[in-house]
């Protein structure tokens, strides 16, 4: 199982501190979200952060874009570290063209579905995809209640990739904690993103063990 810790929920007054905790930890992504206001009603890190804890960080820099028209920033994001991204299916039109560009400068593509979003929506894309994120909150805010809803959608995303013979990770983004992780991991999640329950948590090493077992 893929741990990736949600910067979202870190203390921002000391974000390095906080990201050398869960990388000693054994985190193995970090869970990076970018917000615009526009497509959630939110804001959170720019470009000019990820720069900042790039230097600070060998994790995979695990990037959830919730803007609209992704594909304006994308560049910006690779060039200061991203080591994926994963835009939202509801927020552009321009998916093939951010596929290739993932693909040309060796970056992770990743799509991400609102929990309102039919999982089939992905089928055009299951070849080129790398990271299948599945929402199990209202995209926005951090700390909300998994939504068991989430269950049978990662189960579908699970049997799309056999069907497709496709090799995306699933992840799984919100209200991820030790009960709701091992559901996901028994529908068959590969990356578990969490934010409250490993930065709210004193001891990390030990969340990201809860998280794992
Ligand atoms: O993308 C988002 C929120 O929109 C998430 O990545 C949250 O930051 C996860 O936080 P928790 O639900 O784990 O507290
Ligand atoms: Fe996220």
């Amino acid at each position: 199982m893929i741990l990736s810790p949600s910067l979202f929920a870190a203390d921002a007054g000391r974000l390095d501190e906080e990201i050398a905790q869960v990388e000693q930890a054994g985190a193995e992504y970090l869970h990076i979200d970018v917000m615009d206001g526009m497509f959630v009603p939110n804001l959170s890190f720019g470009p000019n952060i990820l720069s900042g804890i790039r230097r600070k960080s060998r994790l995979f820099f695990d990037v959830h874009l919730m803007i609209e028209k992704p594909e304006r920033f994308l560049e910006p994001f690779i060039r200061e570290g991203a080591d994926g991204v994963t835009v939202h299916y509801e927020a552009t039109d321009a998916l093939d063209e951010i596929a290739g560009i993932c693909r040309e400068r060796g970056v992770k593509f990743g799509v991400a579905l609102h929990p309102r979003t039919p999982v089939s929506v992905i089928e055009p894309w299951t070849d080129v995809l790398d990271i299948l994120l599945v929402m199990s909150i209202e995209p926005g805010f951090g700390g909300q209640a998994f939504m068991p809803e989430a269950v049978p959608r990662i189960r579908e995303a699970k049997a799309l990739r056999e069907r497709k013979n496709a090799r995306y990770l699933i992840s799984v983004d919100g209200g991820v904690n030790p009960e709701t992780a091992a559901l996901c991991r028994e529908a068959g999640a590969d990356v578990l993103v969490a934010g409250s329950s490993v930065f709210r948590a004193q001891d990390r090493k030990a969340a990201l063990e809860l998280l794992r077992r």
